[in-house]
């Protein structure tokens, strides 16, 4: 089945997204990413070293841009000037690779996006030729006003980054992803494999985390269960669910023709 997931005109075969921070060492990294079976890879521009120091082990060293897509994103910046100088910055290391992710936060304590600012940066860096998948709230409004500047991908949270408290408006991001036409990508909050199984069966084209692998007691084992998670809800998604009744049975089996009934 060709069910490809398409950003930026570019074709993925996975649809889960995987971040880079917090693992032991890069050789898990490497491990867990491949596990994941994850085409693109998100670093933290600001605390990863993909070339700003040539005295420091190199990321990509060990998730080489020919295997994976980088996906350089703005974790740490809480304007949308940081956020911008940062991804220029990225795209000079990267020879002028446009795909990256917008993060700009609110505050240290929620990790909440700052939407003003979110915006405001957006808006920059489609104009400068960026392809921005964009972190964002889960308000449909903001989520629209992100599509409308030209963002490639919007990318709502599930809940806190870094709290694995799974998906806690279901319901938001169901708007959200009935009214765009461009990739609705959950991102940051997902704990488990079903959180990520919901939030495709939901219709979501694909998930973004990190936390969840990262700092599993077993971190190759959850990219593996995540992987799963991912593919189950998507084709749950594709098949069609049964309706639902409010507590009330059927019968598996016809009632008509009872053998010595
Ligand atoms: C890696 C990254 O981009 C994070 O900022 C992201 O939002 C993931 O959040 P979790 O760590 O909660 O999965």
């Amino acid at each position: 089945m060709n069910d490809a997931l398409v950003i930026a005109g570019k074709t993925y075969a996975s649809r889960l997204l995987v971040g880079t921070g917090k693992y032991k060492d890069f050789d898990e990294t490497r491990a867990a990413m491949d596990a994941s079976g994850c085409e693109i890879v998100t670093v933290a521009i600001r605390r990863t070293n993909i070339g700003q120091d040539a005295n420091e082990p190199n990321l990509l060293d060990v998730l080489p841009p020919d295997r994976f897509t980088i996906l350089p994103n703005t974790a740490g910046c809480y304007t949308a000037d940081d956020a911008v100088r940062t991804l220029r910055l990225a795209r000079e290391l990267l020879d002028g690779h446009p795909l990256c992710k917008l993060e700009v936060l609110g505050d240290p304590d929620t990790l909440f996006p700052n939407m003003p600012e979110t915006l405001k940066a957006a808006e920059t860096l489609v104009k400068d030729g960026f392809d921005v998948m964009v972190y964002c709230s889960d308000d449909p409004i903001q989520a629209r006003m992100l599509e409308d500047i030209g963002c490639a991908a919007v990318m709502p949270l599930a809940s806190l980054i870094g709290s694995g408290m799974g998906i806690l408006n279901p319901w938001n991001l169901k708007l959200i992803i009935e009214q765009s036409k461009v990739p609705v990508i959950v991102d940051a909050g997902v704990g488990t494999a079903s959180d990520a199984a919901i939030a495709m069966e939901l219709g979501c084209d694909g998930v973004l985390m990190n936390t969840a692998i990262a700092k599993a007691q077993n971190p190759i084992l959850m990219a593996s269960a995540m992987k799963k998670g991912v593919e189950a809800g998507r084709e749950a998604f594709l098949a069609g669910r049964m309706p639902r009744k409010t507590y009330a049975a059927t019968p598996s089996s016809p009632t008509g023709g009872l053998i010595g009934g």
